[in-house]
């Protein structure tokens, strides 16, 4: 039979990934296609030790891939917003599918790139660009294509979630623990995007997209990274019986979509907040079916290669019998009715930390802001003064609440002379509805 043509471009951590499965599974790809996958060229700057390339053409020019006129479908693993773009859509307007891991490229061109892949007929897939190894996309864009989505939730960074269970777990500090995560190949080539939460709204953007049938608006997402939490929160909400995770939520109230990543404290009987290490989790919530929970590897070199190649797989057998899947799983045009809400109009519970004079009457007068800005306490810790110490630490849990008010209430609380410093805050999420 004749093999369907394949050009990796990139062969680093998830370029190698994807050769060497390709490579070892071969026979079994060939029978789930009809058909070989061959790896006709690879466009690579440097070998990779891990990988056996000989008898493979080998170029360090991407575009020479692009414009191979043998090649079927150029798979992109560079990673990186521009040389990325140029190459992707060259490959698309010579008419090829592309496969790409790259959710920066699709969460920021994605709108464009997409269009122009309808015009010329031809897929982009990216299955690996959200929560790695999990076929989350194909199970929201078909498994779940009876329902209405009401909620999407996840641990969808690897590297962060691996850096804030090392400093919980083990108490590793974040600077050992990132250098790790280096190592292993899970964080991205700017590690800021991973700690900052630029990675994870790249995903949450995605996963929107095909939730609600929005265009992908990476701009309109709330994003907040892991940088700011220190061993003391993880400790206080440990002892309220939470744990800290890395959430991007996505989730649509009658007013329009709620589109935030950030640090939240979920109970620790959560599923998802025993998802540890560079483990992901994605939590659906709809209608028909009600939560659903996606649990696996959620970065480094296989587990990714393994989305990528079902990508490929996917794609290889549509050439043989076409039925034309939509890249984000509604018809265009995406719906413009759902509007994004700005950060202030969401609606969380909060965990606040303050420092606090240890003197009759601040508590009064900290409780008299909240409830002038109508916010309820659920749960309250004031943790004792030792000697020679001015100040105490005061976490409080509060029902949930429109963001505004709180931001409010912090300002005045951090205006009060017996308060000293910052308020830490920290957005909750009890996920309700949600019985796993
Ligand atoms: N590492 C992971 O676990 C993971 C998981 C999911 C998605 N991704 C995404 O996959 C993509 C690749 O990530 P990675 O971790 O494999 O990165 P990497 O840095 O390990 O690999 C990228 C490779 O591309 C090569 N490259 C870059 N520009 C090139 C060019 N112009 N010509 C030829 N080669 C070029 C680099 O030399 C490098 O070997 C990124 O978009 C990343 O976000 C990574
Ligand atoms: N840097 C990303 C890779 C997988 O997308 C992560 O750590 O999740
Ligand atoms: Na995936």
């Amino acid at each position: 039979m004749k093999p369907i043509k394949i050009g990796i471009c990139g062969l680093g951590t998830v370029g190698g990934g994807t050769f060497n499965v390709l490579m070892r599974n071969k026979d079994l790809i060939a029978q789930r296609v009809g058909r070989p996958i061959e790896i006709a060229q690879i466009a690579m700057r440097r070998p990779n030790p891990g990988c056996d390339t000989s008898g493979v053409s080998v170029t360090d020019d991407v575009y020479a891939v692009a414009d191979n006129p043998e090649i079927d479908i150029l798979v992109e693993l560079i990673g990186g917003c521009e040389t990325a773009k140029t190459l992707v859509s060259r490959a698309i307007v010579s008419g090829k599918h592309v496969v790409t891991a790259n959710k920066a490229l699709i969460a920021v061109h994605g709108n464009e790139l997409l269009a122009e892949a309808e015009k010329h007929k031809v897929q982009v897939a990216f299955e690996a660009a959200v929560a790695g190894g999990i076929p989350v996309i194909k199970a929201l864009r078909e498994g779940l294509a009876a329902n209405k989505v009401h909620t999407v939730a996840g641990i969808i960074n690897g590297t962060g979630n691996f850096i804030l269970t090392a400093m919980e777990k083990k108490g590793s500090s974040f600077a050992d623990v990132l250098s790790e995560a280096q190592a292993l190949g899970y964080a991205e080539a700017d590690p800021t995007f991973d700690v900052e939460g630029i990675d994870a709204a790249h995903k949450l953007t995605i996963l929107a997209s095909i939730a609600f049938g929005i265009p992908l608006q990476f701009e309109q997402t709330y994003t907040e990274g892991i940088s700011g939490i220190t061993a003391e929160d993880i400790q206080y909400a440990h002892e309220l019986g939470y744990r800290i995770k890395h959430l991007g939520i996505a989730r649509a109230r009658k007013e329009g979509i709620e589109l935030r990543v950030h640090p939240t404290l979920i109970p620790e009987k959560r599923l998802l907040a025993n998802v540890d290490g560079v483990m992901n989790a994605v939590l659906v919530d709809t209608d028909a079916v009600g939560p659903t929970l996606f649990y696996g590897a959620g970065a480094g070199a296989e587990p990714t290669a393994s989305a990528v190649i079902a990508d490929i797989i996917d794609i290889a057998r549509g050439i043989d019998s076409p039925h034309h899947m939509p890249a984000l799983g509604y018809q265009r045009p995406l719906s413009n009715e759902l509007t994004v809400l700005p950060m202030d109009e969401t609606e969380t519970a909060f965990y606040l930390r303050m420092s606090a004079a240890d003197h009759p009457g601040v508590m009064t007068q900290i409780t008299r802001i909240l409830s002038e800005e109508g916010i309820n306490i659920e749960a309250l810790l004031q943790k004792e003064v030792f000697e020679g110490e001015q100040f105490a630490a005061i976490i409080m849990l509060t029902h949930k609440v429109k963001e505004r008010a709180v931001n409010n209430a912090i300002t005045a609380i951090e205006a009060l002379d017996d308060v000293n410093g910052q308020v830490v805050k920290i957005r909750m999420d009890h996920l309700e509805h949600c019985n796993n």
